[in-house]
């Protein structure tokens, strides 16, 4: 069995104070959780989230990594970077840097090679956007995304990837795929991770499914036997809310 895994995505979101109080609310509200529980907040709030978070099931998440140890990337910042500050979990190639900063699965598959090594969790995003569904390239485009970007790993480091299926048409947007759209194309991406490392290993892997999962959701999606956890934007900004959807089986 795979243990559920509800992950925050606050994107460019809240200010240490914000971030302080947040978790601070969501704190109590989470205490019960069946699920593995994480909030991947920029870096500028790592302190404020890991002091509000001592003593909680909240683990903290980074929301991008670079793949170089240290040296001239203005900007990044490295694995080692992170762990120091406290971080457990990482996003990797989340479709908005792909849009906006020229990610690409070569370097999104650095970035899982490093973060790996380091020992950070990585939180590897995929997904098709609408003229690609609309093309009927979407399985194709999530068996290379995965395949490529996580080329170079073991099968037992494989094992511990996570991996969120976020169709990018669903992002923030308010449309989600229906529950079986999404288990079947997350079943598309296990079986891809099946074919290269073995079925023993694709099913230890979990898959998240990303793209307007909220509180009225979350049961019908969380249902899906390949579906074993989400990536949350909007609805991972407010207390209440997040709290509904990581108590999802309650
Ligand atoms: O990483 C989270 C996803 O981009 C989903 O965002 P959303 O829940 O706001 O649609």
């Amino acid at each position: 069995m795979r243990k559920p895994i509800i992950a925050g995505n606050w994107k460019m979101n809240k200010t240490p104070e914000e971030a302080k109080a947040l978790v601070t609310e969501l704190k109590p509200l989470v205490k019960d959780a069946n699920c593995d529980v994480v909030v991947c907040v920029p870096a500028v709030n790592f302190a404020a989230v890991k002091e509000a978070a001592k003593g909680s099931k909240i683990k903290l998440g980074a929301e991008n990594v670079h793949w170089a140890k240290s040296g001239a990337y203005t900007g990044e910042l490295s694995a080692d970077m992170l762990k120091a500050c406290g971080v457990e979990y990482v996003i990797i190639g989340h479709s908005e840097r792909r849009q906006y900063f020229g990610e690409t699965d070569k370097t999104v598959n650095q970035r899982v090679l490093a973060a790996v090594e380091a020992g950070l969790k990585v939180i590897m995003c995929v997904g098709e956007n609408k003229e690609e569904r609309e093309a009927g390239y979407t399985d194709a485009l999530v068996e290379y995304q995965t395949l490529i970007g996580l080329n170079g790993l073991t099968k037992e480091q494989v094992a511990k990837v996570i991996i969120a299926y976020e169709p990018v048409w669903a992002i923030g947007t308010g449309l989600t795929a229906t529950d079986e759209q999404a288990n079947e194309t997350i079943g598309v991406i296990r079986a891809a991770v099946a074919r290269k490392y073995g079925k023993g290993t694709a099913n230890k892997v979990r898959i998240q499914y990303g793209g307007s999962m909220n509180p009225k959701n979350v049961k019908g999606l969380m249902a899906q036997p390949e579906i074993d956890g989400g990536l949350i934007g909007g609805a991972s900004l407010k207390a209440p809310d997040f709290s509904l959807v990581v108590n999802y089986d309650k």
